[in-house]
């Protein structure tokens, strides 16, 4: 049976609202308190499959020809031996997991090493990151800053229609989900001032988004076409691409934004490959303008991803979901953004980390930053349990999560989770 035959079942209990049952089999990078060293793991039900210990017992062969592969800090290894060994890898851990085969099953002693609670775990960046790009592919997204920000009557900016638009981010700070977020300091202008002045953002915001992880990079000098793209795609996470809205005010003309999104970017830690998504594949937006031809596409360019958002401060007895929304209203499709990308011979890498953009729809509260969602702070968003915020505050705790919905089971991505610490005084600052 293909590994997303929705009829499969694993022997390891997968609750139905869990995220990883056997349809889905994301990676990622784990360790424990008695095996304190970092390795590649994949997720089912509540428990990581430590794909290291399998290595080890001669159950996976994806390394036979270059060495251990699971018994790593990071993915990049798995990810270089090519796409054919990724399917095979999944094919091969869907057979193992499933409840009529008895090779694991039946062995409590492997069993045992192999199949660690998720609970024991600490779960670590899955890759190793050599480049961060963030795109701004999101229509409603784009519409609603060029509003606040710029021209309310040129809200999209000419280009945007024509190509998806992007930046090179900084992969240095790429966190994984549970690390705290400082507030950052920085310089600031409210348009009324003459002067600008340093102190700690007073407009912190998230941004949801999700990113694309490069499996199979490109040399220098030759571009990806947009019909080869997916395929050097390995997988997708959650991203919060967290944002200083008063220090990016001032500082983002004309090269765009600095130090406002580089002092944190949050990711998940399992990485849901793309062949699991294949059942969920669903076609994007209508594209008018038609894109020059480097940039057409058919089919299925999107994934029908349900995504939401929840606030929650310190001590509040509940989280407050403040977004629902999709990832199918995104505009510019993950294979657009890479042959883009790349047009101009820019290679890319095995690891290299591609953020979609803000992910808004249109419906008020499918927005997926506090910018849009309280529309620069003239609407506050009321908090269950009382109070309300228009951007982030210390301790808040701000949780994304996203899954598509088969008939009875989800595939899923887990979630990224990020609490805010107070900034450093800005008097000892440089
Ligand atoms: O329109 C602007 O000036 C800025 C927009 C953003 O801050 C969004 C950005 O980081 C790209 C995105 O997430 O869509
Ligand atoms: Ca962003
Ligand atoms: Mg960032």
């Amino acid at each position: 049976m293909h590994p997303n035959d929705p009829r499969l079942k694993s022997f390891v209990a997968v609750a139905p609202d869990s995220h990883f049952p056997i349809q889905n089999l994301p990676f990622g990078v784990f360790s424990t308190g008695a095996e304190p060293t970092p390795r590649v793991g994949v997720a089912i039900g509540d428990r990581v499959l430590d794909l290291s210990v399998l290595e080890q017992a001669g159950l996976l062969s994806a390394g036979s020809r270059g060495g251990r592969v699971f018994d790593q800090p990071s993915l990049n290894a798995f990810m270089a031996l090519g796409r054919t060994v990724w399917r095979d890898t999944r094919a091969r851990i869907s057979e193992l997991l499933r409840d009529d085969a008895p090779r694991l099953r039946d062995d409590p002693d492997l069993r045992s090493r192999a199949l660690v609670p998720m609970t024991e775990s600490l779960l670590h960046l899955p890759v190793e990151i050599g480049g961060y790009t963030d795109f701004y592919s999101s229509k409603e997204h784009a519409t609603n800053v060029g509003t606040m920000f710029r021209d309310p009557k040129n809200a999209l900016l000419p280009n945007w229609l024509h190509l998806p638009v992007g930046y090179n981010g900084r992969a240095s700070s790429v966190v994984v989900s549970g690390t705290p977020v400082r507030r950052p300091n920085g310089q600031t202008k409210a348009p009324a001032d003459e002067v600008p002045s340093f102190g700690p953002c007073r407009k912190l915001d998230m941004e949801l988004e999700t990113a694309f992880i490069v499996g199979e990079g490109n040399d220098l000098g030759e571009p990806v076409p947009v019909g080869d793209a997916e395929r050097r795609i390995f997988g997708m996470v959650l991203m919060n691409d967290w944002s200083a809205r008063d220090i990016q005010q001032w500082e983002y003309v004309p090269l765009g934004p600095f130090n406002s999104k580089t002092f944190a970017t949050s990711i998940s830690p399992w990485i849901v490959t793309l062949e699991a998504l294949e059942p969920f594949r669903v076609a994007g937006p209508v594209q008018d303008p038609e894109p020059l031809p480097y940039l057409r596409q058919g089919g299925k360019a999107s994934v029908d991803l349900h995504l939401e958002v929840s606030l929650k401060p310190e001590g509040a007895g509940k989280a407050t979901t403040v977004c629902r929304t999709n990832f199918r209203h995104m505009y510019w499709s993950m294979a657009q953004q890479l042959a883009h990308h790349t047009v101009s011979g820019c290679n890319t890498r095995i690891g290299d980390l591609m953020g979609s953009g803000t992910i808004s729809g249109p419906a008020l509260d499918s927005f997926g930053s506090l910018l849009e969602l309280t529309w620069n702070g003239q609407r506050p968003i009321t908090l269950e349990g009382g109070g309300e915020r228009s951007f982030l505050l210390d301790s808040d705790e701000v949780v994304i999560t996203g899954w598509c919905q088969a008939d009875g089971y989800r595939v899923g991505f887990g979630e990224v989770a990020g609490r805010i610490v107070a900034a450093h005084p800005a008097d000892v600052c440089p």
